[in-house]
């Protein structure tokens, strides 16, 4: 059967991201809920993931990777979600902005700016294709900063100047999160606060910000993707609630793959 015809095409493989990804939680799941028993999931990175990606679509070879809303892959090549009838990927999310205990009362205006931080995917999208053609992240983040300075007046709306207080912002080399994670930077750096960005794993980015040693993070995918770590460190975390809604995860392929379901990939 045609699932057979692309198990074998694509060796029984999914290449998916970092190993700490929720995305790689649900695709575990989904590969239980769906039976796939003979399919691996490859962990790697998002960086890895997109280079092959890149590489199969160029050659219109046929290959699944773990995929996510936004991302600038859905712009620059022809891909589709396949159907998730079991709903194992859960439904569409959103991307909550967490703090440390203390931060509202130790730095009111940045805690301020992390709060009333909230975009599109559309505007996220923008500056995440900007990094993928090359312009390096701050560099993306400020233009995003300059072409929006009404969103952004909403974002410090009431914020009095900082004078040089320290934030510090982790994030995971997600490429959503590399974008959303410099523009906010870029805006409490512009307010005049001392802003350093720190790429690390999934699992101490909300260690960081739990324990204190980090400020915040722009990265938490909720109610399903990131719960185990909410539930990890529920009380010490301060959920400011979305900075976007309507994320989405799922297996991607390029729309020249002639199968639509997760059901399709069972042998
Ligand atoms: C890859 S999504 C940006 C987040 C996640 O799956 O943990």
């Amino acid at each position: 059967t045609s699932s057979n015809k692309v198990g074998d095409q694509v060796h029984y493989e999914i290449t998916g991201i970092d190993p700490g990804a929720g995305l790689m939680k649900a695709t575990e799941k989904a590969m239980r809920d769906y039976g796939l028993k003979d399919w691996t999931l490859k962990e790697g990175s998002s960086a890895a993931m997109t280079a092959e990606l890149k590489k199969a679509y160029d050659q219109k070879e046929p290959i699944i990777v773990t995929g996510w809303t936004p991302h600038w892959m859905f712009t620059k090549y022809k891909l589709k979600y396949l159907e998730d009838p079991k709903g194992s990927f859960g439904k569409d999310e959103s991307i909550h902005t967490m703090v440390r205990k203390g931060l509202k009362e130790e730095n009111p205006g940045a805690f301020k700016i992390l709060d009333q931080f909230y975009w599109k995917p559309s505007d996220m999208e923008k500056v995440m294709s900007d990094v993928q053609e090359g312009t390096k992240p701050e560099e993306a983040a400020k233009k995003w900063v300059e072409n929006n300075d009404d969103i952004v007046a909403k974002w410090t709306k009431d914020v009095p100047k900082g004078n040089g207080e320290k934030i510090s912002l982790v994030y995971v080399a997600w490429e959503s999160e590399i974008a959303s994670t410099n523009v906010v930077g870029t805006v409490l750096k512009q307010q005049g606060y001392d802003v350093t960005l720190k790429q690390v794993e999934a699992g101490p980015m909300f260690a960081g910000v739990a324990d204190g040693s980090a400020d915040a993070l722009v990265a938490a995918w909720l109610p399903t993707t990131h719960s185990d770590y909410i539930n990890e460190y529920k009380n010490k975390l301060v959920d400011l609630g979305p900075n976007l809604d309507g994320t989405k995860l799922g297996l991607t392929v390029p729309e020249y793959m002639d199968i639509d379901s997760i059901e399709d990939l069972k042998t």
